[in-house]
């Protein structure tokens, strides 16, 4: 069966500052808190980092090519805030601002939309010294460098994402640890979480203040969580679930507050963070479509002995060289669960796409399991559009392999091969195949 797309779909891929530019220590780049956290050893897979990574600091026209020829309506990639601003607020690194006017007017050139990501986890390390997203500070201090980027790039830029899965940013980063800036502390988490929307709702203001002709929103990593059974303990276990991986985001920017039972929950254990009088009106400023961040469900069941009591399982099935489950369905249901419980907004699928195993054989590379992947998950959101929900674009994670955080060069994510010893980018079989789904605007 062919599923056809609407005439202005935006086919796109996306990419990560920290995670293809490498240049880290060129033309006036301050230090993040990437740079910091991978260059301590044991935080990242054989001590890798992204000093170099793609280089596409110095190659981004060959990339932009690339994405030239695969046809890409959209791009999107984020700007590295100590590039542009060393040290968080203040001087303007002007080579740094160069690069990504660079950057922008050659996708302009090849008739591609640039979306730009502000906050792709790599806060300037200086900030992260005076307390980082733990600090109320930090949040005046993203406002004036998102002023600073619309100035910059407003006139050229139409689609703004203030920040990339604030779930990571203060779940992975200040709880569990095992992203930058490592910390382990749940209050702290909680804290920087609600500083991330903060920091988000001043500088939609300012995106309005500003009086700018183009559209901002933000990007969530969401995670629909199914009961493993229909008993009323399995069914709460998946409302947690729920609440942990999405509403406490979702809540706080669509209806300017945060669940009452994970507020419960979380406060059996951890300090909820003191809310001022304008923080959630700021949080829940109206924005202009959500980006979404897709890649598997949570299967859960009660377990009294579990955090939260929830035990998440592990179903027989397909699974990513992540270790995630392939669910396309959950796909679906999280479009219409969107739509139908925080309204008809435009959305996009600003990442989805898959780690496997690549294997190079006379430069090619036949990733089967990657394109049945994203056909599956492609076909999942022809069927929500069908069923009405407003999805404007697709954005494949990612364009091309590249350093992928705790797990450094490990894990391959990319249409594009990126072989690190040469810098060779090499098609893979699903970056044809994404041609081809671009260029015919359907999946058959
Ligand atoms: N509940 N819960 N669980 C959350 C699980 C985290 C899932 N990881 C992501 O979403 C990251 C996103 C990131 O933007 C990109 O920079 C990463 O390279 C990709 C691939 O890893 C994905």
């Amino acid at each position: 069966m062919v599923h056809k797309f609407p005439d202005d779909f935006v086919w796109g891929t996306a990419t990560a500052a920290y995670q293809i530019e490498g240049a880290a220590n060129e033309d006036g780049r301050g230090e993040s808190i990437w740079d910091r956290f991978s260059h301590i050893p044991g935080n990242v897979w054989n001590n890798q980092n992204g000093d170099v990574a793609c280089d596409h600091y110095h190659r981004y026209k060959e990339d932009v090519q690339i994405l030239k020829e695969m046809g890409v309506k959209g791009y999107r990639f984020s700007i590295s805030w100590p590039r542009v601003i060393p040290d968080g607020t203040g001087k303007i690194n002007q080579k740094g601002v160069d690069f990504y006017n660079n950057l922008i007017d050659e996708l302009l050139r090849q008739g591609i939309q640039p979306f730009v990501t502000l906050y792709h986890w790599d806060l300037p390390q200086a900030l992260q010294d005076r307390g980082g997203w733990t600090n109320r500070d930090t949040t005046d201090y993203f406002a004036e460098y998102a002023q600073q980027m619309f100035k910059q790039y407003g006139d050229r830029v139409k689609h703004w994402i203030t920040h990339n899965e604030p779930w990571c940013t203060s779940f992975l980063g200040h709880a569990i640890g095992v992203h930058a800036p490592g910390l382990k502390d749940f209050s702290a988490a909680l804290l920087a979480a609600h500083n991330v929307l903060l920091s988000h709702g001043k500088a939609v203001e300012v995106f309005r203040q500003m009086g700018l002709d183009g559209k901002i929103g933000i990007t969530l990593n969401l995670t629909p969580s199914y009961p493993a059974s229909n008993s009323a303990d399995d069914l709460q276990a998946a409302t947690i679930s729920d609440g942990f991986s999405n509403r406490w985001f979702l809540d706080p920017v669509f209806k300017g507050q945060y669940p009452d039972d994970m507020v419960k929950v979380f406060g059996t254990f951890a300090k909820i963070p003191e809310i001022q009088e304008s923080d959630m009106k700021l949080i829940s400023s109206n924005i202009d479509f959500l980006g979404i961040n897709y890649y598997s469900r949570s299967l859960v069941k009660h377990n009294p002995d579990a955090q939260f009591g929830v035990e998440t399982l592990k179903p027989e099935g397909q699974y990513t060289d992540m270790d995630w489950e392939v669910y396309p369905q959950g796909l679906y249901d999280l479009l219409l669960r969107i739509k139908k419980d925080y309204g008809d907004i435009d959305l996009y699928i600003t990442e989805n796409g898959a780690a496997f195993k690549d294997v190079v054989e006379n430069d090619q590379i036949d990733d089967i399991d990657r394109l049945n992947y994203l056909k599956k998950h492609f076909e999942k959101a022809a069927e929500a559009i069908r069923d009405g929900v407003k999805l404007k674009g697709y954005f494949v994670w990612s364009l091309m392999d590249n350093f992928e955080w705790a797990f450094g060069y490990s894990k391959r994510f990319g249409l594009i091969y990126v072989d690190y010893e040469t810098q060779r980018r090499l098609w893979k079989k699903s970056a044809r195949w994404y041609k081809d789904v671009i260029a015919n605007n359907s999946v058959d």
